[in-house]
C-alpha cells in the first residue's frame, strides 16, 4: 500500500465520494472486457456500463436473444461458466453492448481499455514485442470525443511504462483543460473460472501516479471494486509496478508449469511419478500445490505473449541474460508439446501415417471454447504433418475455428487438405470409434467418465491411449485392455517393484 497519512487518506475518501464513478466505458468486448464489465455492472447496479467494440459481429452476439428453447444465452461470444445468467440479469438494465464507440467514450467517467495486445508479427520486435496499435488507436479515440475530464484505466496487458505514451497522446490531442487520470489495474481472471476469479479475486491491483489527483482516481476505482472485495485486498501501487506485475505474475505462473513438466521428463525416464514429485513439493508451504499440474504444454493467450514482452522488454534494457531466462520458460513449452507428439508417434511403432487418431480436446484447456495457443492445435499440426487421419472432438470449440487453428495461413487450399484429413466429430464416443490411439489434449470433465470400455470395444488393437492431461484413470483403463501413455510416468509397469 502507498505510505498515506491519516488526514489524507480521510480527504481521498470524502474526495472520491463526492464525485463517484457513475459512467464507464469499456473498450474491448472480448475475454477480458466482456467478463469484468458484466460483473462490475451486477455488483453496482446504480452504476452504467457499456462495453464497446469495433468488431460488429461479437457486438451482436453479445446482444443475441435467448435459445427459444432452453431460454439460455447460448450465442454470447465468451463461453464461461456463469457468465450468461449474469449477462442475462444485467443486459439492459444497468449494462449494454455498443459499436458506438464515440458515444460511450464521450458520456463516460471512467474508462476501461481492455483491448488486444498481441505479439507483433512484423516489424521491430517482430515475435516479441506487443503490438500496442489498438491500445494507442482507442487512448486517440478517447483524446478526440472527450468533452469532460476522465479516468482512464489500463486493463490492457501492457509493457511497462505504458501509461507514460497514453498520457503523451491524450495530452497532445484532447481539448485545452481537460484532465486525464491514467490508472493501471491489471486482469489476473483465468479463462473457465473468469466469473468466480472475478467475484472473489486474490487480489485487485491499482496502479496510479503518487500525486493528489492520481491517488483520488485510485481511490475512485478501488470504491467501485469495494462494492464486493475487502478493501484489504485492493492492493495499490506506483503506475510502474503495477503494470511490470501483470507481466511478472504470468511469467512465474508459466515457469511453474514449466519447471514441473521438465520434471516430467525426468520422471518418464526413470520410473518416478510427476503426480507424486508434484504433491510433495507442494506440500512445502513455500511452494505450494497449486499449478504444478504436468501437461503437454501451456496455451493460452496470454503466457507465451507476455513472457515475450518480457523477454523484449529486457533485451532493450540491455539484460541479455534476463532475457534469455525467461525465454527458456517458453522453449520449455515447445518441447513438452513437441516430446508429448514424438511419443505418440515411437510408440505406435514409429509412423502414424494413414492411421485414425481421435484426439480429445481442443481449447487450450477445460470450460472454455478459447483456443490461442492451444497445445492441442500445435499436436493436430504435427499429426497433419505425420500423414495421420485425425477426429477431433471438443464440446465448445465451433468447427469452423478448428479448420482455422490447423492450417497454414497463406498455403494453397490447405483448408481443402485440412477437411479430407481431418474430421470433426460431435461426441468424444464418435471420434474414437474405430481409431488406432486416443490422444487427450484438453482436461474436459467428461472425458473422466466416458464408458472406456465401450470406447476400447469399438477401436482397432492394439489400442493405444495417450493422455496429455493425467485426466483418466490410467489403471482401469490398462485392466480394459488399453496401452496407456500419461505425461511424467514411466510407461506401463511390468515388474511393479523394479520397473
Ligand atoms: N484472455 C484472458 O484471459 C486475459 C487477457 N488479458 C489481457 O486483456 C487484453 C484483452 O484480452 P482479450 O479480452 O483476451 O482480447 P480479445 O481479442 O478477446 O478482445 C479484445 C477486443 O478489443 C477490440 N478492439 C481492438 N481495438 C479496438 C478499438 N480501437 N476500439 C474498440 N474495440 C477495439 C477487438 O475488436 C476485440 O474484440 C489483452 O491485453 C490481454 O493480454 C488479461 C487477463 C486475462
Ligand atoms: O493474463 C492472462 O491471460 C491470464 O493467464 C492465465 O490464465 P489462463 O491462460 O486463462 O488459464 P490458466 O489456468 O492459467 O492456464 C493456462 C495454461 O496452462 C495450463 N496449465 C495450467 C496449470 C497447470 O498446473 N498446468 C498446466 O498445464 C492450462 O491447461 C492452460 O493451457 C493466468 O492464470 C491468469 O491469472 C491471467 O490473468
Amino acid at each position: 500500500m502507498q505510505n498515506l497519512q491519516a488526514d489524507t487518506v480521510y480527504n481521498l475518501e470524502q474526495a472520491a465520494s463526492s464525485s463517484p464513478v457513475r459512467r464507464i466505458c469499456c473498450i474491448g468486448a472480448g475475454y477480458v472486457g466482456g467478463p469484468t464489465c458484466t460483473v462490475i455492472a451486477s455488483k453496482c447496479p446504480d452504476i452504467t456500463v457499456t462495453i464497446v467494440d469495433i468488431n460488429p459481429v461479437r457486438i451482436a452476439a453479445w446482444n443475441s436473444p435467448p435459445n427459444p428453447k432452453t431460454g439460455k444465452l447460448d450465442d454470447l461470444p465468451v463461453y464461461e461458466p456463469g457468465l450468461a445468467d449474469i449477462v442475462q440479469t444485467c443486459r439492459g438494465r444497468n449494462l449494454f453492448f455498443s459499436t458506438e464507440v464515440d458515444k460511450a467514450i464521450h458520456e463516460a467517467d471512467l474508462i476501461f481499455v481492455s483491448v488486444n495486445t498481441p505479439t507483433k508479427t512484423s516489424g521491430i520486435g517482430a515475435g516479441y514485442a506487443a503490438d500496442m496499435h489498438y491500445v494507442e488507436s482507442s487512448t486517440r479515440r478517447i483524446a478526440e470525443v472527450s468533452t469532460s475530464s476522465k479516468i482512464i484505466v489500463e486493463k490492457s496487458t501492457v509493457p511497462c511504462r505504458t501509461a507514460a505514451s497514453m498520457r503523451q497522446v491524450l495530452e497532445a490531442n484532447a481539448k485545452p483543460g481537460l484532465q486525464f487520470d491514467i490508472l493501471s489495474n491489471p486482469e489476473f481472471l483465468a479463462e473457465g473460472t473468469a466469473i468466480t476469479d472475478l467475484e472473489n479475486p486474490d487480489r485487485v491491483l491499482i496502479g496510479s501516479l503518487p500525486t493528489p489527483e492520481g491517488q483520488l482516481a485510485a481511490r475512485k476505482l478501488q470504491d467501485v471494486y469495494a462494492r464486493w472485495v475487502e478493501r484489504k485486498r485492493i492492493y495499490t501501487t506506483g503506475l510502474w509496478s503495477s503494470e511490470l506485475s501483470k507481466l511478472a505474475a504470468n511469467a512465474m505462473l508459466a515457469q511453474r508449469i514449466s519447471s514441473i513438466n521438465a520434471m516430467a521428463a525426468i520422471c518418464e525416464a526413470t520410473g518416478a511419478d510427476v503426480t507424486e514429485v508434484a504433491h510433495a513439493c507442494g506440500l512445502d508451504k513455500r511452494i505450494g500445490p497449486n499449478f504444478l499440474r504436468a501437461s503437454i504444454g501451456f496455451g493460452g493467450s496470454c503466457f507465451q505473449k507476455d513472457i515475450l514482452n518480457l523477454v523484449y522488454l529486457s533485451e532493450s534494457l540491455g539484460l541479455p541474460k534476463v532475457a534469455a531466462y525467461w525465454k527458456q520458460v517458453i522453449e520449455m513449452n515447445e518441447y513438452s508439446k513437441e516430446r508429448f507428439a514424438r511419443k505418440v508417434v515411437s510408440t505406435m511403432f514409429n509412423t502414424i501415417t494413414q492411421k485414425r487418431v481421435a484426439l480429445l480436446g481442443f481449447a487450450f484447456k477445460k470450460d472454455t471454447g478459447d483456443t490461442r495457443e492451444s497445445p492441442a492445435a500445435t499436436i493436430c499440426k504435427l499429426f497433419r504433418q505425420e500423414r495421420a487421419q485425425i477426429t477431433v472432438y471438443d464440446p465448445k470449440v465451433p468447427h469452423h475455428q478448428i479448420y482455422l487453428d490447423i492450417t497454414e495461413p497463406g498455403v494453397i487450399d490447405d483448408t481443402e487438405a485440412a477437411k479430407k484429413q481431418v474430421q470433426i466429430a460431435n461426441s468424444a464416443v464418435e471420434a474414437c470409434a474405430g481409431a488406432e490411439a486416443v490422444v487427450i489434449a484438453t482436461e474436459w470433465d467428461e472425458f473422466k467418465t466416458l464408458d472406456w470400455e465401450a470406447i476400447h470395444a469399438s477401436m482397432k488393437k492394439p489400442a493405444f491411449l495417450f493422455d496429455g492431461r493425467n485426466v483418466v484413470d490410467a489403471k482401469t483403463l490398462r485392466k480394459i485392455g488399453f496401452r496407456v501413455h500419461t505425461v511424467g510416468r514411466g510407461p506401463e509397469i511390468v515388474d511393479p517393484v523394479w520397473a
